[in-house]
This record gives structure tokens, C-alpha cells and sequence, in this order.
């Protein structure tokens, strides 16, 4: 069985930092993670490179084939990666052992997470492969500072939790730029009844029934949980890729057979 993440959220969020991060994280504790570049546009990586969808398809030359402006070229770059999953990415794959952990390092276009199906079928196909995957999504702490924009960002997360059907972890990122953690710690877990209050405060008299359907929904999938992350702190890291190898089973399998090998021992 493989393992793998599918680092996802807006553009901007930090996803490509946080792939980043964790794979130095996994240097210096001797970790072995590869990341999956699967944005056609991206042009400068501070990690090194396992997988590449611009060695399938490149941006630049959509745009000028095709006469397409740069999000209908990534989105055609991306339909060509799902018409090729067998091709391609089972051939790529080939490279990895059973047990490797693979991190892909996605594109930040909302139109992936709402209506476009690849990244779906792109997971369907991983599962197919015997990989255990769970979705990372990135919310930058810049959200937390009012509950409109959190709402907003709560929204376009569910709207890809939906879509994906995966297990997932939201992580709030960019906590280094937090100035006042109080503001942000009601927003990590918060209670309805928080969230609701604070919305009618900020919307006029009108919007009430609506305000309370929406954090009825938010709240009955209990999706509004985010772990933050500081990148700045190794702890920080740490914690939040335990979380992610938690939800994906990643270490359960070699703890097992630890076990089962001392109870082979013992039985001697
Ligand atoms: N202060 C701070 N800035 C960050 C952090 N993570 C990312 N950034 C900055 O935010 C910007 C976007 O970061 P990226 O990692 O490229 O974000 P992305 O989600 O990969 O963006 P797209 O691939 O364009 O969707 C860059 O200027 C980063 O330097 C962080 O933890 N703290
Ligand atoms: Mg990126």
C-alpha cells in the first residue's frame, strides 16, 4: 500500500510552501516523502521534484497552440492529465516502492474544487493503485479575521470535501502572520452559536434565516476545524503531519508487524 496527500486549497494559500517545509522536515528526521508538481504554471520549486505534469503538458504551450487565456489553458492542461491517468501517471508511479508516501502539490483554482471532476477521478485512480489518501487543504489565517471571510472560506472547503469524498485535515496556514492568537483561536473550533451571532451582527436584519441555515450546514459536517500551522515551528509541522499520517494510517501497518514479529519471540 502506498500513501498519499493531495495538498489543495485557494490560490495563495501556501501549499507549495508547506509541501516545502515538510519535505525538509523530513530530511532533518530522515523521512523519506516525495512531492508531485501537478501545476502546469508553477515555474520555481524549493523542493526537489519527484513527479513533474509539465513533462505531460506544458502551459506556455497551450496558451500559444490553443490561443487560451491561463485559466482555460490550466484547466485544459488538467483534462489532459485525467484523459491520461493510465498512461502517464501509472508510468511515473511505476518509480515508487509499496510503502513510499507521495505529497501532491496541487493548483489553487477554485474551479478544480467545485465543478471540475479531475482531481475526483485523479484520487479514484490512486485509490485504485492501493493508496491511502487523504486531502490536506489550506486556509490562510487571513480568513480568520472576520466571520464573512470565514464563512467564505468554510464554503469553498466544503465544496471540494464534497467533491473529493476524501478523509481530510484543514489546516490554517500563514500562522507566523498572526499578530493577536485570540482572534484567530474562535475561529479554530468555534461554536455555532459563536459563529452565528457574530454573522448577524456583521448582515443586515434580513439575512438572519439564511445566516443560520448556512452555519447549520458548516456546522452538521462537522467540518469547521482547523489545526494551524506555523512553519517557523518544527513542532508545529510535526503535529500537523501527524495528524495527516493518523487519518491516513501511515505507520499503523509497521507498528503491526513489530508487534507481530516480538509475539513470534515471545512465543519461542
Ligand atoms: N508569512 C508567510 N508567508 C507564506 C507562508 N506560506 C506561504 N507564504 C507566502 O504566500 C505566497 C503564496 O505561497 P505559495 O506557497 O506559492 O502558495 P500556493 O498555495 O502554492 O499558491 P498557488 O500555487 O499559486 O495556488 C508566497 O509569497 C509565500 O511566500 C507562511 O507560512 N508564512
Ligand atoms: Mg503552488
Amino acid at each position: 500500500m502506498g500513501y498519499a496527500q493531495l495538498v489543495i486549497g485557494p490560490a495563495g494559500s501556501g501549499k507549495s510552501t508547506y509541501c516545502s517545509s515538510l519535505y525538509e522536515h523530513c530530511v532533518a528526521a530522515r523521512r523519506t516523502m516525495h512531492i508531485v508538481n501537478l501545476d502546469p504554471a508553477a515555474e520555481n520549486f524549493d523542493y526537489p521534484v519527484a513527479m513533474d505534469i509539465r513533462e505531460l503538458i506544458s502551459l506556455d504551450d497551450v496558451m500559444e497552440e490553443l490561443g487560451l487565456g491561463p485559466n482555460g489553458s490550466l484547466i485544459y492542461c488538467m483534462e489532459h492529465l485525467e484523459n491520461n491517468l493510465d498512461l502517464w501517471l501509472d508510468e511515473e508511479l511505476q518509480n515508487y516502492l509499496d510503502d513510499d508516501y507521495l505529497v501532491f502539490d496541487c493548483p489553487g483554482q477554485i474551479e478544480l474544487y467545485s465543478h471540475v471532476l479531475v482531481l475526483r477521478n485523479f484520487v479514484e485512480h490512486l485509490k485504485h493503485k492501493n493508496f491511502s489518501v487523504c486531502a490536506v487543504y489550506l486556509l490562510d489565517s487571513q480568513f480568520m479575521s472576520d466571520v464573512t471571510k470565514f464563512i467564505s472560506g468554510c464554503m469553498a472547503c466544503l465544496s471540494a470535501m464534497v467533491q473529493l469524498e476524501l478523509p481530510y485535515v484543514n489546516i490554517l496556514s500563514k500562522m507566523d502572520l498572526v499578530t493577536n492568537k485570540k482572534d484567530v483561536e474562535e475561529f479554530l473550533d468555534p461554536e455555532p452559536t459563536f459563529l452565528l451571532s457574530e454573522l448577524n451582527q456583521r448582515m443586515a436584519p434580513q439575512f438572519a434565516k439564511l445566516n443560520k441555515a448556512l452555519i447549520e450546514l458548516v456546522n452538521s459536517y462537522s467540518m469547521v476545524s482547523f489545526v494551524p500551522l506555523d512553519l517557523r515551528k518544527e513542532r508545529s509541522i510535526q503535529y500537523v503531519l501527524a495528524q495527516i499520517d493518523n487519518c491516513i494510517q501511515y505507520g499503523e501497518e509497521a507498528d503491526v508487524r513489530i508487534k507481530d514479529f516480538d509475539l513470534e519471540n515471545d512465543g519461542e
